[in-house]
């Protein structure tokens, strides 16, 4: 399986372009009012339309209701949800029936207890992905630029695609994947000059050292 690159909290045309052009496989749009990658419902429109179905769309939410599935679904037509909040699993099944899409579940974590969750969202989601868990007075669960200790997932034993994200860049993106054998690599800190404002060659540099990690491995 190759190795997939998801670049997210993407807003601009320009630097979705660059991301596209640079190989990602899937590009994140974030709806969620208090991050400063926020996109509303129309830019989310336009640069739904730009991707032309280059790479894999992907709408993040927090804890959204049906109302506001229903817009994004209108606007943006994503190919995955990617439930960034405290979502049951109930709520996943939920989101599946009604949306029609597959679901990404973001597990937030700090230590290994935070890992108890697994059986019951692998029963549904159709893929994870390891975030490092948010302080308890963060202004947003994720896009915080924060690693988390990736040996916890060393052992892990999945029965479900997973991606790992939370503090990655492109310095080190190699040892996160060597680490946790992970299917796939999400960031969006680490390819910024400022919170929200995307640095078109810090995009291009990450997919490239991901992608070159995935060719030694494979030597
Ligand atoms: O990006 C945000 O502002 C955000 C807001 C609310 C929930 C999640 C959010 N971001 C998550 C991501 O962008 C990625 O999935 C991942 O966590 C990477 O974040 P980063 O550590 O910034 O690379």
């Amino acid at each position: 399986m190759s190795l997939l690159v998801k670049i997210c909290g993407l807003s601009t045309r320009e630097t979705l372009q660059t991301a596209l052009d640079a190989g990602a496989d899937m590009v994140g749009f974030v709806f969620f009012p208090p991050s400063p990658r926020h996109v509303s419902l129309e830019t989310g429109r336009d640069l739904g339309r730009q991707v032309k179905r280059r790479a894999l769309k992907v709408a993040l939410t927090v804890d959204a209701d049906d109302a506001t599935l229903d817009n994004i679904m209108d606007a943006l037509s994503p190919d995955i949800f990617q439930l960034h909040g405290h979502e049951s699993v109930a709520r996943l099944r939920d989101i599946k029936q009604k949306f029609g899409r597959p679901v990404m579940k973001a597990v937030p974590v700090a230590s290994a207890a935070d890992l108890a969750v697994l059986p019951g969202y692998a029963a549904v989601a159709d893929r994870i992905l390891f975030d490092a868990r948010a302080p308890k007075d963060a202004t947003r669960p994720g896009g915080l630029g924060a690693p988390f200790d990736w040996q916890l997932l060393q052992n892990l034993e999945l029965d479900l695609p997973y991606m790992v994200s939370g503090g990655l860049h492109a310095d080190n993106v190699a040892e996160a994947l060597r680490v946790t054998g992970a299917g796939g690599v999400d960031v969006s800190s680490g390819v910024e000059s400022a919170p929200g404002v995307k640095d078109p060659e810090l995009i291009k540099a990450f997919i490239r050292a991901a992608r070159a990690t995935r060719e030694l491995s494979v030597r």
